[in-house]
């Protein structure tokens, strides 16, 4: 069974950047009812470079080739692993809402906050010696994300009826965390139940993706529990709606459940998957309450104040099987 396409909008950046104001207006528009509607929205024209994108994928790529011994090597010793190497089987997340359930068939390399480390604060990231230009291109990985958070917010702010700056103050040090994320090709049939990355929905603000065309991919459940695929555009990046953006927005944003599903078996080539994926967030200090122009009279808040990162870190924990910690 294919399942037939939900309709992830694509939504064109580039007039965003460049445009007049009702230009800039019909953007907004078009994003803000793309992740009420479906969560997720992809972007194109979003002035991240094609070359950093291919630079910082060989790099990635490279590193999850080397030897497993090798790999580890930059496996923390935390048990709630926001940094390094995370092996494949580590983590189930699915465990966030379903209890046990089988390991995911994918191993990451994640690296906090850089503009934190840079500034010497927090735990470090480990940086794998290998690939030699492997550190470079995630600094600049990082700062292009930075820079993207930076317009998506813009855009948010007037696709959520806000000043253009609403969000400048908390995303002056926002949350970012880069995930690279291998899904290798499975010599051995999945156990039961057994996913790429099991249904879940993402913990922050918003998520942005950079998919492959590999098959065993994103799918997305709509209102009536059925999954649809997320189809990949060239040159493109998914983003979708994380529980804290869902509550800041008290619910007019969906924060959507998604999963990345198994290879068939009938495939002979390779079914490796790469996947660049940034969590962003406000800073982790601020306080998250619905957003002034979410409620009215007729619509209260619905949920309580939350702590931004104590919020995201609970979640964390239980994708680990772990109890919350600070
Ligand atoms: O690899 C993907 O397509 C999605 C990964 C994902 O959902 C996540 O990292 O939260
Ligand atoms: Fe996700």
């Amino acid at each position: 069974m294919t399942a037939a396409a939900l309709a992830v909008p694509v939504v064109d950046l580039g007039a965003f950047a460049a445009g007049d104001a009702a230009r800039r207006e019909d953007v907004a528009r078009a994003f803000g009812r793309a992740l009420e509607e479906a969560g997720f929205v992809t972007i194109v024209q979003h002035g991240v470079p094609a070359d950093l994108v291919r630079a910082t994928y060989a790099g990635a790529r490279g590193f999850f080739a080397l030897p497993e011994p090798e790999k580890r090597r930059y496996t923390p010793p935390e048990r709630t692993k926001g940094r390094g190497y995370l092996p494949l089987r580590i983590e189930s997340v699915a465990a966030t809402l379903a209890g046990r359930t089988p390991p995911d068939l994918c191993e990451a390399l994640v690296f906090a906050s850089l503009q934190r480390e840079r500034a010497g604060l927090g735990l470090p990231n480990y940086w794998p010696d290998q690939p030699a230009d492997l550190g470079r291109n995630v600094q600049a990985w990082y700062d292009a994300m930075f820079g993207l958070t930076q317009q998506l917010m813009r855009l948010s702010a007037l696709a959520l009826d806000l000043p253009e700056d609403f969000f400048s103050g908390f995303y002056r040090e926002p949350s970012l965390t880069l995930r690279f994320v291998n899904y290798p090709d499975q010599e051995e049939p999945p156990e039961p139940g057994q996913l790429r990355y099991g249904a879940h929905h993402d913990y922050g603000g918003l998520t942005v993706l950079r998919q492959d065309e590999a098959p065993g991919g994103l799918q997305i459940c709509d209102r009536e529990g059925r999954w649809h695929d997320v189809p990949p555009h060239p040159d493109s990046f998914v983003i979708n709606v994380g529980d804290l953006m869902a509550r800041w927005t008290n619910g007019r944003w969906r924060s959507t459940l998604h999963r990345v599903v198994n290879p068939s078996r009938e495939l002979t080539g390779s079914t490796q998957r790469l996947s660049m994926v940034a969590f962003t967030g406000p800073n982790g200090a601020s306080e998250i309450a619905a957003l002034p122009s979410c409620t009215s009279a007729d619509n209260p808040a619905r949920y309580e104040p939350v702590n931004a990162s104590a919020y995201v870190q609970a979640k964390l924990a239980a994708s680990h099987d772990l109890p919350a910690t600070r």
